[in-house]
C-alpha cells in the first residue's frame, strides 16, 4: 500500500470515529447493532468490500439492514462474488478492523491483510460495490457512510442500488457476475416468467381448483418486502395477493409484532389480521407471513424469510403455523416427485443416465417431527450450525441442496452440471418424446432453478414455488399442514451477563462451556418424553437462545424455562 493511500485512509477514517466500549462481530449475518453506533463500522466495511472487490476480481455487494430486529438497530452485510454470505476467511479482518479503536491500528491491519492477502491496491484492478439498504430511517446515513469507506480505496466505485430486499441485491451481485446485465425489473421478470412456466406445467386433468386455497394475504413486515411484492404481483397472474402490513406512512412500524420472526418464535398472528381472516391462508415474511383462502404469509424485515399460517378458530388469535421446515418439506417432496418421473422409462425408451445427488440440511431448530418427515421420504439430512452462511454452504457439495431454518430462511441450490444435465435432457427428450413426463419433469426442474433463488434464502422467490406447487397439487393450506404434525416447542431468550461464555459443539446441540450446563440440560430434557433442548448464544442479538421440544406444549414450555434457570445460574444476568 503506497503513502498516497494510507494517507488517504487516514484521513476518511478520521470522519467516522469508531464507538467507544462496544466490541461488535460479524455474528450469523453480518454487523448488527443499535444504528447510531454503526456508522464507523459501516465505512471500514465499505474498506472491506473494496478490497474484496479487488482481490476476487469481480462485483461485491454490500446491503445495510438489520432483518428482523427492532427499526432502530441496523446492520451491514457482504455478498460475495457468487451472491452468497463472505466467505468466512475474511470473517476475522472484519471483526477487527471494525474493533480498533487506535486508528494507527486501524491502518495496520489494513497494511498487513493487503500484503498478506496480496491485494494489488492502487493497480490496474478496479472494484465494483452495489449497495442497497432496506426502509430503516438510518439507512441514508449509514449509507453515505459505506460510500465513504469504499472511496477511499484507490480505484473503487460505489453503485447505489437503491431501496432493496436482501435477497435482490445477492441476485443482482451474482447475476452480474456471471456477465448478465442487471436490474430490478429483469428479477422480477425472471420471477414471475419460471412461476408461469411452472403453471403452464400443471397437468389439465389434476387440477383440482376447488380445493386450493382463492386468496393469498401477505404480511410485508412493514418493511421492504411488502412494497415489493406489490410490484411483483402485478405481473403474476393466477395469484389473488392481498399485502397487509406495507410499512406505508401510518401503517405501523417495522417488524414490531408483525413479520415472520415474530410470527414463528410467537406463534401469534400479526397486527393488521383478526379473526376475519379465520380461515385463510396468510403468509409473513422479512420477513413475510402467508394466509390463504385464506392462507395468510408473513415475510421479514429484508425480505429474506418466509413462513405460511392460517387462524384456525375465531376465538383467539393462535395460529396454525406452517415454517420452514413444511415449506422445506413440500418443496423435497415436489423434488422427488419430478426426479422420480425423469428416471422412468418412457416413450423414448430413455432413463436418466446419472442419479441426481439430492440432500436436505437443517439446524437444531428444526421440528424433530419434521426430520423424521424427511428421513421416510428416504433423503439424505445434514445439520449445521445456525446462520445461513453454514447452510448454504453445506447444500451446494449436492446436485440439488435444499436448505432451510425453521424460521422461513432457505432456499434450493442446483449444481452447474445438474443443470447442464437438465438443459440436456429436455433437448435430446423434446425430439422423441414432448410432451412426456420424463420432458414435462426436467423443464420443471429447469423451472424451478429459475425461480428459486440461487444466491439466498429469498421470501419472494420462495412464495411464488410453494404457490406453484401447491396449484399443482390442489392443495390448500390445510392439506400441506397435515404432511405430518409438529412436535410442540417453545423458544425464550435470556439477557446474561456475557453470551460469548457460551461455546457448543455437534451444531449447536451440545455446550462446551460452561462446563457442568450441559449435564443440567441432560437431566432436565430426560423427564419429558421426546424431550429435547438446547442453548446456544445469538448472533445478532444480545442474548442466549433456548429452544425445547417435548410430547406436550406444556412440557416444552416446562422444559424451556427449567433449562432457562439453569443457563441463568451458570451465565449470571445482564445487569444493564
Ligand atoms: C433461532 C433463529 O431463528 N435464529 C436466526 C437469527 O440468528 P441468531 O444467531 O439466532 O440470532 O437470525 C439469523 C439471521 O437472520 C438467522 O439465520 C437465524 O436462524
Ligand atoms: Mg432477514
Amino acid at each position: 500500500m503506497n503513502e498516497k493511500q494510507q494517507a488517504l485512509l487516514i484521513e476518511s477514517a478520521s470522519r467516522f470515529p469508531p464507538p467507544q466500549g462496544v466490541k461488535l462481530s460479524y455474528g450469523t449475518s453480518g454487523f448488527r447493532a443499535d444504528a447510531s453506533i454503526l456508522s464507523s463500522t459501516v465505512f471500514r466495511v465499505g474498506i472491506l468490500a473494496a478490497l474484496r472487490s479487488i482481490k476476487t476480481k469481480s462485483v461485491i455487494g454490500l446491503m445495510i439492514t438489520a432483518s428482523h430486529n427492532q427499526v432502530s438497530d441496523n446492520g451491514i452485510k457482504i455478498a460475495d462474488p457468487t451472491g452468497g454470505m463472505l466467505t468466512q476467511d475474511w470473517e476475522p479482518f472484519a471483526d477487527a478492523i471494525a474493533n480498533a479503536i487506535d486508528p494507527k491500528d486501524f491502518i495496520q491491519l489494513i497494511t498487513e491483510f493487503v500484503k498478506k492477502e496480496d491485494i494489488p491496491i492502487g493497480g490496474v484492478q478496479s472494484a465494483e460495490i452495489y449497495l442497497g439498504r432496506d426502509t430503516r430511517p438510518s439507512g441514508e446515513v449509514l449509507l453515505e457512510a459505506a460510500k465513504q469507506g469504499i472511496s477511499s480505496v484507490v480505484g473503487a466505485v460505489a453503485i447505489d442500488m437503491g431501496i432493496l430486499t436482501t435477497p435482490q441485491l445477492h441476485w443482482m451481485v451474482r447475476r452480474k457476475n456471471m456477465g448478465m446485465k442487471v436490474s430490478e425489473s429483469s428479477y422480477f421478470e425472471q420471477l414471475s416468467n419460471s412461476f408461469r412456466c411452472l403453471v403452464d406445467l400443471i397437468p389439465k386433468e389434476d387440477t383440482v381448483t376447488s380445493k386450493v386455497d382463492e386468496k393469498l394475504i401477505v404480511d410485508g413486515s412493514n418493511g421492504v418486502g411488502g412494497e415489493k411484492l406489490e410490484e411483483l404481483k402485478k405481473l403474476v397472474d393466477g395469484l389473488i395477493i392481498e399485502v397487509r402490513n406495507t410499512g406505508k406512512e401510518g401503517e405501523g412500524i417495522l417488524n414490531e409484532r408483525v413479520g415472520a420472526d415474530f410470527v414463528q418464535k410467537e406463534k401469534v398472528a400479526p397486527l393488521g389480521f383478526s379473526s376475519n381472516d379465520v380461515g385463510i391462508r396468510l403468509v409473513s415474511y422479512l420477513h413475510v407471513h402467508t394466509h390463504r383462502q385464506c392462507v395468510l404469509r408473513s415475510l421479514d424485515g429484508d425480505a429474506d424469510r418466509l413462513v405460511y399460517f392460517h387462524i384456525p378458530s375465531i376465538c383467539n388469535m393462535k395460529i396454525d403455523l406452517v415454517d420452514g421446515d413444511k415449506i422445506l418439506s413440500l418443496y423435497s417432496l415436489f423434488i422427488m416427485e419430478q426426479l422420480r418421473a425423469l428416471s422412468k422409462k418412457e416413450n423414448s425408451g430413455m432413463i436418466a443416465d446419472y442419479s441426481v445427488k439430492l440432500g436436505v440440511v437443517q439446524t437444531a431448530y428444526a421440528n424433530g417431527a419434521s426430520t423424521e418427515y424427511l428421513k421416510q421420504l428416504g433423503l439424505d439430512i445434514v445439520f449445521t450450525p445456525t446462520g445461513v452462511k453454514y447452510l448454504h454452504e453445506k447444500a451446494a457439495e449436492y446436485d440439488i441442496g435444499i436448505y432451510f431454518e425453521a424460521n422461513g430462511h432457505g432456499t434450493i441450490l442446483f449444481s452447474e452440471h445438474c443443470i447442464s444435465w437438465l438443459e440436456s435432457r429436455t433437448n435430446e427428450v423434446s425430439s422423441t418424446s414432448k410432451g412426456s413426463e420424463q420432458h414435462k419433469a426436467a423443464l420443471r426442474l429447469l423451472a424451478i432453478s429459475n425461480l428459486i433463488n440461487q444466491a439466498v434464502g429469498d421470501a419472494l422467490s420462495g412464495l411464488l414455488l410453494a404457490e406453484a406447487i401447491l396449484l399443482h397439487k390442489g392443495w390448500s393450506i390445510k392439506r400441506w399442514a397435515t404432511l405430518y404434525q409438529d412436535l410442540p416447542s417453545r423458544q425464550l431468550k435470556v439477557k446474561v451477563a456475557d453470551r460469548t461464555a457460551v461455546t457448543t459443539a455437534n451444531a449447536e446441540t451440545v455446550v462446551v462451556k460452561p462446563s457442568g450446563l450441559q449435564e443440567a440440560i441432560n437431566s432436565e430434557t430426560a423427564k419429558f418424553p421426546l424431550g429435547r433442548s438446547f442453548i446456544r448464544p445469538s448472533g445478532t442479538e444480545d442474548v442466549i437462545r433456548i429452544y425445547a421440544e417435548a410430547s406436550t406444549q406444556e412440557a416444552a414450555d416446562t422444559l424451556a424455562e427449567s433449562v432457562a434457570e439453569h443457563a441463568k445460574c451458570f451465565l449470571g444476568l445482564n445487569k444493564s
